[in-house]
């Protein structure tokens, strides 16, 4: 079924055009992966689809309902979470706290402070800490089960590694492992092509604004991915 259907988007920036003509779909329960290199608009769309920044044109369909003039806190009732760039928890407010204020705008649903620190274990222990005082992959895992307080039918999570040591990306995917179990949507945006592939079931990659590329990982060469992530074909080149 599909989840999300975003027709024709386009997203500026004053005069620059940052998302251009997008069009794709999401399935309910599907794991997709936006890439492209930076400056290629990912951040920009995953916040028009989460109603933190405004469309230019196109619509976004989401459960059969158009989003046009849902402001993004009421898109967080509808279910649709946000984990932003840079994770944006509260410094001062410790862990428990930071999952509890978004637990305010929580929907019905199986997530609440308990269940979150048994699918979350390595925060148990965090609780009491203040934010501020997280390392940057506590921080992520903080960043996402917060939105999960809010029992998110779409997760979108933007740049799910950047800045994170090798064992800290372990466990943030082991715990996205854990949610597509769960049978969670989720969108993210990864840099980490390699991660990208592996987790997710489809890729979508952007170009200046566009979409060039989007398909199944399953099958795809490494060489299209980055084809289409360079805007040429990297491999030919003298
Ligand atoms: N607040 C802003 N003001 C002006 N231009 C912006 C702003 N945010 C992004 N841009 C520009 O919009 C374009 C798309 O940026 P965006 O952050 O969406 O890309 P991205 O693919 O997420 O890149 P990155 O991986 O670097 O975060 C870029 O050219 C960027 O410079």
């Amino acid at each position: 079924m599909t989840l999300l259907r975003a027709t024709d988007l386009g997203a500026r920036h004053g005069l620059l055009n940052a998302v251009r003509g997008v069009s794709f779909d999401v399935a309910e329960g599907e794991i997709l992966a936006l890439i492209g290199a930076n400056g290629a608009g990912k951040t920009t769309l995953l916040r028009t689809l989460a109603g933190a920044h405004p469309l230019s044109t196109g619509t976004i369909v989401y459960a059969d309902e158009d989003l046009a003039g849902v402001a993004a806190h009421d898109r967080v009732r509808r279910g649709i979470a946000l984990v932003p760039e840079g994770r944006k928890l509260f410094p001062e407010m410790t862990v428990e706290e930071n999952l509890l204020v978004a637990g305010h705008r929580a929907r019905p649903g199986r997530w609440n402070l308990d269940t979150i620190l048994e699918a979350f274990p390595a925060l148990r222990p965090l609780r009491g800490r203040l934010a501020s005082r997280l390392s940057g992959g506590q921080q992520q895992a903080t960043a996402i089960a917060r939105a999960l307080m809010t029992n998110p039918r779409l997760l979108l999570i933007d740049e799910v590694s950047l800045g994170l040591s090798p064992k800290a990306v372990e466990e943030v995917y082991a715990n996205l492992a854990a949610l597509h179990d769960d049978d969670a949507t989720v969108v993210l945006v990864e840099q980490d092509l390699n991660r990208a592939l592996s987790t997710a079931g489809r890729v979508i990659c952007l170009l200046e604004g566009r979409i060039v590329l989007d398909a199944p990982t399953a099958g795809l060469t490494r060489d299209e991915v980055v084809t289409a992530y360079f805007g040429f074909n990297a491999a030919r080149q003298p």
